[in-house]
């Protein structure tokens, strides 16, 4: 009983609680006092209270109870029954308040489809730390850039990275493009006196926008002289206003930049490089129909608001809008919407509903929506749009499915013919298809969730056995939720009320020839993965969708490990084949073989058949070993190399003991040419080895001395130092094995090597060799120009030298520094050397720049430690050599403001003589 008076009133004393805060009838002590009851006995029923989750405590002194569901109600679901003190409640009610907060991208449709790449982009460019990184916005007129910019500044204030009041200033570039001067002024401000006019100092955007964003929209229209005083006050934080060339301001704001021209082209060099993110925002002909509906309904649904009337749209109506282009994209559609609803006001004659039909529309939209060519026949029946509607009200789940892979493949389609026209290169096409494959297929998993039922579950389980059973054949990985999206539009694609085709036959053959020619591996495990589907749960995919798959699976960046070679045994006879297999198999505790068990009348061609199934399906690159039983049937090897992309070898009398050598040299990963060779060595059967015919592709061998693992580490950084664009392979083999067989390997059949390198010599009769070091030293340029000779561009060439100077500078750096983040030093050192060669007219060599990585790096390390200043003395001092110092000087002070610090005169003479001893 005196429990429910306890409880009573806390309930009380809650409910008249102002904030989250002590409150002294909320006490042992103050509920005690209020209903008569002894402390003791109050405090231990507030404290049963609390055990039952009916109360919750802070436990300050004194402690306070508060009775939960009215606590809950005014304020808060509290996680927990007991907190430490108010402070820590307090937090996690601030915390729940800002999960809750909507992320003001939220709003801009195409934040999870296809903006999302642009918008993680954009995020993670605001956390960078101190005031960002500056981006640029990329995209045609009206796509949404200046939207975006001011989204950033809300995303920024509501994360506390920028102040609530902090300024959000807009300058478009193209409004002073004839006036370069006055552009100048508005951004940096002027003195008294600058010019004629300038009667007072004036403050320019960069200091009014202290603390906040400033956007420059348009800014291609910035000429070289803007783009060099904004790069400057990028890298050191510092600007001077016209006409005050004494004074140093500065200012902590966060820039956006806009344009809507091609970035290669319009920007100096020196200041595309300050600029370390490009957001590309692409038109609307290349959004979804799905994404082109949200547009139209969100355009629809504002007007509606604002007029506060219901709009009825006819379905002539609607179809044209999600028909039609929209050259000027986004805004282009809102202000048509708008004009449309304004012109439907003045003419309705219902005062509560405006008529959408064809009669609305003015006579130069008439004849626009006259004039479309096709007409894309999606709604049936009138819209009815009132000030609550919500965009979920029409984008209807269900049938969204058919829209949204209609959809899709219209853009696949505008991608492709824009590609072929050459509004763009290969990589974007394949960049923004991938991107578009992925959140399609994603959004089939995302949407209707719930619905998990039982033949779904089902499905994914067994899509997984496949996958599982793939991921050994094919050596990738795929994640799991991959697998899910995969399964849920395999398990929903039955609901598709979708004729197929849906592209042009010509179109969707040639992007699927593009598609499968550039991703082998994943059009390989697709047809596997689609050839199990077929047989187990008897669905049939149109090509179409494979087009689409194969672009998800790209998109998915599949871990590859290299695949290990194939082996596998023919033999006639109800079980030999399996029971060579398995016998092997157990006795390596790896599957090494496939077994195939013919009858024996069976012809070689239905053996051909079996044979060119199994390669489709199996990545044989590395090599497929075929260990048969008859001589007969040998001639195979020349006719399945042609189905093969690597070197098929087959082997004749088979026999257990036979089996097991092959199967331990396969699981070695010895050479297939080896493994031929030394087999037929010492037992009696014959070899057959045949070589794809395909345009042998340079490569690259890495050996070291010290082993395989040395020389794959050495593989793997050369890798990384080549551009994706060039066609070299890069493979890592072990020293001895090269040195003793040289040319036999199959490496030297299957490719053009061009060059060996490594820490070690094999001696390879004919073959190049280059010692690593030596890339780096003086004659490293003209030996990467040697191997490289079959790369035209000059500018390639170029960029692989310095990128391996680079990166081997690094690999030695990152041993050498402890408290430096290398990659940023070494980006800084960059740019310095860059300025350096610029300025003072010098191309340094290999050598030079390798040394000056790892000295400088070096002595801004001393220098924040404060340890081991040098001290250099000059023989002798010149006055060329004093502007060159101070040029040196100058190129090298954004280290010295990026780290604080000052470097002295003795190092800025040894720096020189670094870079101009001979
Ligand atoms: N994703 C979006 N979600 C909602 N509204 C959008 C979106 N993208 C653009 N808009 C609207 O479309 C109109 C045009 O967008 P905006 O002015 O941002 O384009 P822009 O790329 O800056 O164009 P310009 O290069 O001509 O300045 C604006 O009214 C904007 O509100």
């Amino acid at each position: 009983m005196s429990k429910k008076v306890v409880f009573k009133a806390l309930t009380f004393g809650t409910e008249q609680m102002q904030g989250i805060e002590p409150f002294e009838i909320l006490t042992t002590e103050g509920i005690s006092e209020q209903i008569g009851i002894q402390r003791n006995t109050t405090s231990q029923y507030l404290n049963e209270l609390v055990k039952e989750s009916k109360a919750i405590k802070i436990k300050s002194r004194p402690a306070y109870f508060f009775e939960r569901e009215t606590f809950t109600k005014k304020f808060f679901k509290a996680d927990k029954d007991i907190y430490d003190n108010f402070q820590s409640i307090s937090d996690e009610l601030q915390k729940k308040r800002l999960e809750e907060t909507p992320d003001p991208f939220d709003s801009f449709i195409g934040t999870s489809t296809s903006l999302k790449e642009a918008i993680d982009q954009i995020k993670s460019s605001v956390y960078y730390p101190g005031i960002g990184l500056p981006f640029m916005l990329y995209g045609e007129t009206g796509v949404g850039k200046s939207l975006l910019a001011k989204m950033t500044y809300e995303f920024c204030q509501q994360k506390g990275l920028i102040d609530e009041k902090a300024p959000l200033l807009e300058l478009n570039c193209a409004q002073y493009y004839h006036n370069q001067e006055l552009l100048s002024s508005i951004l940096f401000g002027y003195s008294k006196g600058a010019f004629t006019g300038a009667d007072k100092d004036h403050v320019g955007l960069l200091e009014a926008a202290n603390g906040g964003i400033l956007f420059l929209d348009e800014c291609h229209r910035l000429g070289p002289e803007s783009q060099e005083k904004l790069f400057n006050f990028i890298d050191k934080g510092t600007f001077q206003r016209i006409g005050d060339n004494n004074k140093n301001r500065s200012s902590k704001v966060r820039l956006i930049f806009a344009t809507t021209e091609n970035i290669q082209e319009n920007f100096l060099r020196t200041f595309l490089r300050r600029i370390p993110i490009t957001i590309n925002i692409p038109n609307l002909d290349h959004r979804t129909k799905q994404e082109l509906a949200e547009f139209i309904y969100t355009f629809l649904i504002n007007e509606s608001k604002k007029l506060n009337k219901t709009l009825i749209v006819t379905p002539w109506i609607m179809n044209r809008f999600l028909s039609l282009s929209y050259q000027d994209n986004v805004g282009e559609l809102k202000n048509m919407i708008k004009l449309i609803c304004a012109s439907g006001y003045s003419k309705s004659t219902n005062k509560n509903a405006i008529l959408i039909n064809s009669d609305t529309l003015e006579n130069n939209l008439l004849s626009k929506f006259l004039s479309i060519k096709e007409i894309d026949t999606v709604e049936n029946k009138e819209i009815t749009i009132t000030p609550t509607s919500k965009v979920s009200d029409f984008i209807g789940h269900n049938s969204s499915n058919t829209r949204l892979i209609r959809s899709i493949f219209k853009v696949f389609i505008r991608l492709f013919e824009d590609y072929e026209n050459g509004k763009f290169k290969e990589d974007f096409l394949i960049h923004q298809l991938s991107r578009e494959a992925n959140t399609v297929i994603e959004l089939f998993v995302t949407k209707d969730q719930k619905d998990q039922n039982s033949s779904l579950h089902f499905l994914t389980n067994t899509i997984k056995e496949l996958v599982n059973y793939l991921e050994n054949n094919h050596f990738v990985k795929i994640k799991g939720n991959s697998i899910i999206a995969l399964s849920n539009y395999i398990y929903r694609r039955s609901s598709f009320s979708i004729e197929f085709p849906i592209m042009d036959k010509k179109i969707s053959s040639k992007l699927y020839q593009f598609a499968t020619k550039k991703f082998l591996i994943e059009t390989k495990l697709l047809n596997a993965l689609l050839e199990l589907i077929e047989t187990k749960l008897d669905v049939t995919l149109e090509e179409e969708e494979k087009i689409l798959l194969v672009f998800y699976l790209k998109s998915l960046n599949l871990e590859m490990k290299q695949p290990d070679m194939h082996g596998v045994i023919l033999a006639h006879g109800f079980s030999t084949a399996s029971s060579i297999a398995d016998v092997v198999n157990h006795f390596l505790d790896e599957h090494v073989f496939d077994a195939f068990d013919m009858p024996f009348n069976v012809s070689v061609d239905k053996v051909k058949t079996y044979m060119e199934k199994y390669l489709s399906t199996h990545d044989c690159s590395s090599g497929l070993v075929v260990l048969v039983d008859m001589g007969s049937l040998m001639v195979l090897a020349k006719t399945l190399v042609e189905h093969s992309n690597g070197p098929v070898l087959m082997i004749n009398n088979v026999t257990t003991q036979q089996a097991l050598l092959v199967g331990e040299m396969l699981r070695k990963g010895s050479d297939i040419e080896m493994i031929g060779e030394k087999i037929t060595s010492n037992l009696p059967m014959s070899y057959e080895i045949a070589y794809p015919v395909i345009e042998k592709q340079p490569m690259i061998i890495t050996v070291c001395h010290t082993g395989l693992g040395a020389a794959q580490q050495l593989k793997e950084f050369l890798q990384s130092s080549l551009p994706v664009e060039v066609p070299f392979q890069v493979e890592a083999v072990d020293f001895n094995y090269i040195k003793k067989y040289g040319k036999e390997n199959s490496l030297f059949k299957q490719y053009d090597v061009q060059a060996i390198i490594g820490t070690a010599n094999p001696e390879v009769e004919g073959v190049r060799y280059i010692a690593l070091e030596e890339l780096i030293s003086g004659h490293g340029e003209s030996q990467i120009n040697e191997v490289f000779s079959m790369i035209e561009d000059q500018t390639i060439r170029k960029e692989i030298n310095d990128s391996l100077v680079r990166n081997l500078s690094i690999e030695r750096l990152v041993s050498a520094i402890t408290i430096l983040d290398v990659k940023r030093v070494i980006a800084y050192i960059d740019n310095v050397m860059d300025d350096m060669e610029r300025r003072l007219r010098i191309n340094l060599s290999n050598s030079k720049k390798a040394i000056l990585y790892v000295h400088i790096a070096g002595l801004v390390e001393r220098s924040i430690r404060n340890s081991n200043f040098l001290e250099y003395k000059v023989k002798q001092s010149d006055k060329i050599r004093a502007t060159n110092i101070k040029i040196i000087s100058q190129a090298i002070e954004p280290i010295e403001m990026a780290y604080n610090i000052k470097i002295s005169e003795d190092e800025l003479n040894y720096l020189y003589d670094i870079i101009f001893d001979e």
